[in-house]
């Protein structure tokens, strides 16, 4: 099924609609999204990732449009959305870490403590990346260990993380072609704590996200009487609504721009 754009309205549409909703007017819209694989098109690696000028341009005319109800919920870490995003992430609300810390301009950056037992989980991580040409990836409130490069050791770095997460008592996050050793949070969590900012009190949340932390996301929002929009193919989900890829939801922001 492809997603159609809507004609340049005064309201929000909903780009992909499994029930027809009625629809929304755009100024009671709070707009949540995830980042890899929704903002930006997945890389082979975590470093790899392309932030172009002109995404960094529709997020900032966003944050104009839509003011503090704009925010980013990702499972990087807070330092790792800085770094890719520059000044623009402090254009909006943030959370990161699959919601264990975030960053409001009423509250600051509220975080969870970095558990003592990572840094072991971390070394053995680390040490079975480096022994067989996988990525480790340092976070704030975690380890990830990537095998989009080498598919065949999602077996074994799967494993390895299940063994690791009983050891040392950590959040075992699955991810696309990864997986990750955490603190416990979630994105649900985090849309609740985000939408209770003043500028975002009463609105109605979409949640745009690709991957399986997204979900809670998804439910979340649609339990505040939102929805959650899935980028990417069909799948069994909480969403709403779907968009085909990183690019449609490119244009869907363009879009709706262009009606505000
Ligand atoms: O919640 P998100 O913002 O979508 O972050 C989820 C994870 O994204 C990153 O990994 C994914 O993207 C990489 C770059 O495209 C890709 O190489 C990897 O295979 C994907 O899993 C990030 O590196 C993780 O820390 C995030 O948790």
């Amino acid at each position: 099924m492809l997603a159609e754009r809507q004609p340049a309205t005064d309201v929000l549409a909903p780009p992909l609609a499994v029930l027809d909703p009625p629809p929304l007017a755009l100024d009671n819209v709070s707009l949540f999204f995830d980042f890899d694989g929704t903002l930006v098109d997945l890389a082979p690696t975590p470093d790899a990732v392309l932030v172009d000028q002109r995404l960094l341009d529709r997020l900032d005319t966003l944050a104009e449009r839509f003011p503090g109800r704009v925010a980013i919920i990702s499972g990087r870490s807070i330092t790792q959305l800085d770094a890719m995003l520059g000044r623009h992430a402090q254009l909006f609300a943030v959370a990161g870490s699959h919601g264990a810390e975030r960053r409001t301009p009423e509250d600051g950056h509220i975080a969870a403590e970095r558990p003592a037992s990572l840094e072991a989980a971390a070394a053995v991580l680390r040490a079975f990346a480096d022994a067989n040409g996988l990525v480790y990836e340092a976070k704030s409130l975690g380890a990830g260990l990537h095998y989009r490069m080498s598919p065949a050791f999602e077996p074994d770095a799967v494993r390895l993380a299940e063994d690791l997460a009983a050891t040392h008592g950590l959040t075992l996050q699955r991810g696309k072609m990864m997986v990750e050793l955490r603190t416990p949070g979630d994105k649900g969590a985090a849309l609740r704590a985000l939408i209770a900012a003043p500028t975002m009190a009463g609105s109605m949340p979409y949640f745009f996200g690709d991957d399986v932390t997204d979900e809670d996301g998804f439910e979340a929002a649609r339990a505040l009487g939102g929805a959650g929009i899935l980028i990417g193919e069909p799948r069994p989900t909480a969403a709403a609504y779907r968009l085909n890829d990183v690019a449609a939801l490119r244009d869907w922001i363009a879009a709706i721009l262009e009606t505000r």
